[in-house]
């Protein structure tokens, strides 16, 4: 492998101390007033695909709307078939279910520099904080990968660069003897995604009054890591309660790290978001929706004006809770400084450039004990 991508500590320093700090304040602030009513906005996204610009430019105003106000939307009307959902949440089931602990060691995430394979429920912490403040380890277990040329419909650039600047991806499978059809469903899943993605990317450009092509060239080998979580049910259900802190919680509050995620999740709710007012709302999609939220790299790169959004899971039920959330990214090797149109004499660039690869990986690390 060749290290193309040279990190820089102290930018990375940076860039995980930002966000954690605005992760913590947003934990901590309480607002004044009684909190608003918050409901996840619901955007039909169909007219963007053959549609004319004035189309996309309506969707892309409801995109902004979110992203400026809680950072979270749900999205119908985009085209991933039924099937394709639930072919990898049946997979999802079959990892957990079915592949015997031993073949689940060979591909624990420890023995893998970029974090990928099956992590157990006790490896990580997805709020780095949690290390010394949790009582119990979060519930969820899950498997891990990331952007191969295979995987994605165009077939890539051949210019992959993974999250370290190497030039393989380091992706691990199970043995398909073991899950039949695993990496085939996996496969139809993440084209789909990635896909769609690079579509509602897009529309994110036309959302920050950029030209709908402006990013084009920064996706044509995107980071997309993707993972199938599995939360099992809860021993001791308990409605949420505002006032007291959940002892058994399956991924603790956190941010993501990339521009955006599309989460698909099984019919099993516990997916809790923080709202504009500070206080924890469950969070349900609409049938067949994907929820969208905007991350981390994204919120750096617009200089906080697109609102990176809390969220943690707490399964509350008797049922096991599935999901698959695909983290988008832009090409790992890109660099990326302030977007000028977000910068004003208000709001002067807050951050040092930095590559999109090095940021996801400095807050990857952090998840794991002394990352
Ligand atoms: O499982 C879910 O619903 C959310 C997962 C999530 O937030 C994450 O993996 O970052
Ligand atoms: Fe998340």
């Amino acid at each position: 492998m060749t290290a193309a991508v040279a990190s820089n500590n102290t930018t990375s320093d940076e860039a995980r101390r930002a966000a954690q700090s605005y992760l913590n304040n947003r934990l901590t602030t309480k607002s004044d007033g009684p909190a608003r009513p918050f409901n996840v906005p619901v955007i039909d996204i169909s007219s963007t695909f053959d549609g004319t610009l004035e189309d996309k430019q309506a969707v892309a105003s409801q995109i902004r709307d979110a992203c400026t106000n809680s950072g979270f939307f749900q999205i119908t009307g985009h085209n991933v078939p039924e099937s394709v959902r639930q072919g990898v949440l049946k997979q999802a089931s079959n990892f957990f279910k079915q592949l015997p602990p031993a073949q689940k060691d060979e591909l624990h995430v420890k023995h893998n520099a970029l974090m990928r394979g099956w992590e157990p429920s006790d490896y990580t912490y997805v709020n780095p904080d949690d290390w010394a403040t949790a009582a119990v380890p979060e519930t969820k277990e899950g498997f891990n990968w990331g952007y191969e040329a295979s995987l994605d419909p165009t077939g890539g650039d051949g210019k992959y660069r993974d999250l370290d600047g190497s030039t393989e991806n380091g992706n691990v499978w199970p043995d398909d003897s073991a899950i039949p059809g695993f990496k085939q469903d996996i496969a139809e899943y993440y084209g789909q995604v990635l896909q769609l993605a690079r579509h509602l990317f897009r529309l994110f450009a036309l959302s920050l009054d950029l030209p709908e092509t402006h990013f084009d060239e920064m996706m044509t080998h995107p980071g997309g890591i993707s993972r199938l979580l599995y939360y099992p049910p809860s021993k001791d259900p308990k409605p949420l309660d505002p006032n007291e802190a959940d002892k058994q919680v399956g991924l603790g509050s956190h941010t993501d790290y990339e521009c955006f995620t599309l989460l698909l999740s099984s019919t099993t709710h516990g997916l809790e978001i923080l709202t504009p007012d500070n206080v924890w709302t469950p969070a349900t999609a609409v049938e067949g929706a994907f929820i969208v939220n905007v991350a981390d790299f994204l919120m750096r790169w617009t200089n906080g004006v697109y609102k990176s959004t809390i969220h943690r899971v707490v399964n509350r039920t008797t049922k096991e809770r599935y999901s698959v959330p695909f983290f988008f990214s832009i090409n790992y090797d890109q660099l990326v400084e302030t977007l000028p149109s977000c910068i004003s004499d208000k709001n002067p660039s807050r951050y040092p450039p930095i590559r999109a690869g090095e940021y996801v990986l400095e807050r990857l690390k952090a998840t794991v004990k002394d990352g």
